[in-house]
């Protein structure tokens, strides 16, 4: 028996908001119903999620939609156990998220800036100037990483200030060009920042390099980097990986675990490379590992971008590959997808929104199952250790015994 499991985390796919989403001011945000909503209303036809629905989304969805389902049709089949699970941490963030998918909830406060101006405080600004050596900095505010550089893109280019800014999470991003500041040099900065940021309680530094010659069409590039604080506690990925086992990593998930239990870390750009790359590497691995995917594209391009028709594409583009997905599962392969958090396109502002995430799993030759409101997505965690036989996790209920 070759165990292996798959993780694909759609970043932000949230299917309707949380018990608690009052205290984020998220009450009625539903990522999955406004896509399918808008996509209705735009292109005068329905999400075509057939595959999706195949592994019990919309009947995981409905049962999380607070009244707001999505208008999606149902797969006649089922074929895997479906459910939906709310948040433990204290936040809505990428981190808090993935470390709670992996057993470990976030249950501290991250630090903020929580001023939308004049963000950071002087001394961090000037002890940050004086290690890099840098003339000063721009931003040093709450910004759209993609409208700060129409804004400030030039500004940065002329006086060679980096771009720092932040947002409702846990960040201190910074943005400067690729090749007039230089990658290195932005990374190298970032690491000063790091250093600098322990102090206030800060999960991520990010890297976001950009290229471009004009305002029209500074671009991210695919060479973005997360500089994340450890976690918490130990993961299933470092139980996993402590007993002799791999996880590999494909794209952000390194930096999101702060490489903690990663053994080989692949970089992709795109949801296409990024699920070619998952189907390289299920082929390769074999017993006791773990093939774990993050695909950032629906957040980072979609959901803060507030571009409902956008995310609707993407996600029919996933659902037209997981045929390919759980064709390349053994007998032994345990598919899980799942999401970190919410990022309603629809929503007010450009943040993430608390919500339920799907927990959609599947082995081939299974028994479809309801697995119903997860009290946390630390349930993923345990059903994994479940899974391996690792020791049990602090956190979460198992549903192993519903993938048979
Ligand atoms: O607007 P951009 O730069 O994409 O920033 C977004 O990405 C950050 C990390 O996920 C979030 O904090 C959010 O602010
Ligand atoms: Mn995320
Ligand atoms: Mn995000």
């Amino acid at each position: 028996m070759a165990k292996k499991a798959v993780i694909l985390v759609l970043d932000s796919f949230g299917i309707g908001y949380a018990p608690d989403a009052d205290k984020f001011g998220d009450v009625g945000a539903n990522t999955f119903a406004s896509i399918a909503r808008v996509f209705q209303q735009k292109k005068g036809r329905q999400l075509a999620l057939p595959n999706l629905a195949s592994l019990g989304l919309v009947k995981a969805a409905r049962a999380a939609s607070g009244g707001k389902q999505a208008d999606v049709t149902d797969a006649e089949n089922v074929v895997g156990a479906y459910g939906y699970a709310k948040e433990l941490s204290s936040g809505k963030d990428t981190p808090s998220g993935h470390w709670e998918i992996a057993g470990v909830p976030v249950l501290f406060d991250w630090g903020y800036f929580s001023d939308k101006t004049d963000s950071f405080p002087t001394e961090l600004i000037s002890e940050l100037c004086q290690r890099t050596g840098v003339p000063g900095i721009l931003g040093n505010c709450h910004a759209s990483g993609t409208d700060i550089l129409v804004k400030l893109g030039d500004e940065h280019v002329r006086t060679g200030m980096p771009i720092c800014y932040t947002s409702a999470d846990s960040v201190f991003q910074v943005a400067a060009h690729e090749e007039h500041f230089g990658l290195q040099r932005l990374l190298d900065f970032c690491l000063v920042a790091r250093e600098l940021l322990d102090k206030y309680n800060i999960g991520r530094v990010i890297a976001r390099p950009f290229t471009g010659d004009s305002p029209a069409n500074y671009a991210r590039t695919g060479n973005r980097r997360d500089y994340s604080v450890l976690p918490p506690a130990p993961t299933v990925l470092d139980k996993l990986t402590l007993a002799g086992g791999t996880v590999v990593s494909i794209g952000k998930i390194a930096d999101i675990y702060a490489h903690q239990g990663i053994s080989q870390s692949l970089k992709a750009t795109g949801l296409e490379a990024l699920v070619d790359t998952t189907l390289t590497q299920m082929q390769k691995q074999s017993d006791n590992s773990i093939v774990f995917t993050n695909l950032v594209d629906f957040d980072q391009n979609f959901g803060h971008r507030r571009d409902p028709i956008g995310y609707g594409e993407a996600l029919e583009y996933f659902d037209q590959r997981l045929p390919e997905l759980m064709a390349a599962c053994d007998a032994d392969t345990l598919l899980l997808l799942t999401a970190d958090h919410g990022c309603d396109p629809t929503w007010h502002g450009t943040e993430h929104t608390r919500e339920y995430i799907p927990v959609l799993a599947y082995k081939p030759g299974m028994q479809a199952a309801d697995l119903g409101e997860r009290q946390s997505f630390a349930d993923i965690g345990q059903t994994l250790a479940d899974y391996f036989g690792l020791d049990a996790m602090a956190y979460g209920d198992s549903f192993k015994n519903k993938i048979n």
